[in-house]
């Protein structure tokens, strides 16, 4: 069924555990990510970022998202992932999303601020819960590339005041993840985060987790991490298939007989997150 982003995620916060929130941009992906949620009974969180509209069409993607969480058997929330523009995100509220993230992150706090109350008082009119960030997450998010030496973390005090001042739902926090794949091995500030959890005790959201060694995700939710953004380890278990199968089967032409093993091998990763994120058995 489809819900709200902050009904899945006050009960994670208040349960201690963490909800998977996938990108999908076509169908395939999103079958893996409703599957998976389904074989574990987990709730999920599914997203698009303004990238993946551009690439489907928001009224395309939003249909079927929609489609499919309707009739999903455990709950799920259809989420804009790093929403900067905010005619992009009256668009979601106008096709039914149940919950939009606006990343005003790039501005000094002040407008942040603004920015983000904002699309809260929007959004909040329309039962409609609100993500947004503090702090800057490295790497590379579609059409932002954040420098990893500008990136910088997430001031307790500042998330604090923030989190007061907007009305905001959850709370995307910099602790040192970042989007893409990792060259070395990412460093999380454990304490940062712990700090950030005592003082707002509210949902939090980790950005970048692709690529995090188990342990390091295991004890962030443990820390109070309640939502937790993946996009390219599913990306790449897609490619690896797909590399795969052409390299073994060089005939196969019709592409639901590709496609179909691609959407296999997302579905076991995006199973095996949830189980680490502790969400099984949690719809
Ligand atoms: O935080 C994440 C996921 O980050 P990761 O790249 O670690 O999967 N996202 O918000 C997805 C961003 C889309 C471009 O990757
Ligand atoms: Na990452
Ligand atoms: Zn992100």
């Amino acid at each position: 069924m489809l819900v709200t982003g902050i009904e899945i995620l006050e009960k994670a916060h208040k349960e201690g555990y963490a909800v998977g929130a996938f990108n999908t941009s076509n169908l395939e992906i999103t079958q893996a990510i409703v599957e998976a949620a389904e074989e574990t009974r987990s709730p999920v969180i599914i997203q698009v970022s303004e990238g993946g509209l551009k690439y489907a069409g928001i009224e395309a993607i939003s249909a079927i998202v929609r489609t499919l969480a309707e009739k999903a058997t455990v709950p799920i929330a259809l989420h804009l992932d790093h929403g900067t523009d905010f005619n992009t995100i009256m668009k979601c509220l106008r096709n039914g999303w149940t919950s939009v993230m606006i990343d005003a992150s790039k501005f000094p706090l002040e407008e942040n601020i603004q920015r983000t109350r904002k699309i809260v008082e929007i959004a909040h009119s329309m039962g409609v819960s609100v993500e947004a960030e503090i702090g800057k997450i490295g790497g590379t998010e579609d059409h932002i590339t954040v420098d990893e030496r500008e990136a910088s973390m997430t001031d307790p005090e500042e998330a604090l005041r923030f989190a007061k001042e907007t009305g905001v739902d959850y709370l995307a926090i910099a602790i040192g993840t970042a989007h893409g794949p990792y060259k070395g091995e990412p460093k999380l500030d454990f304490e940062r985060l712990k700090r950030i959890k005592e003082l707002l005790n509210m949902p939090l959201v980790l950005h970048g987790a692709s690529g995090v060694p188990e342990e390091a995700i295991k004890k962030a939710v443990s820390l109070g991490i309640n939502k937790i953004n993946i996009d390219t380890d599913v990306r790449q278990a897609f490619t690896a298939r797909l590399r795969r199968l052409l390299e073994e089967d060089k005939e196969v032409y019709d592409p639901r007989k590709i496609l179909g093993p691609c959407k296999e091998a997302m579905k076991e990763v995006i199973k095996q997150k949830m189980i680490l994120f502790g969400s099984s058995l949690k719809a």
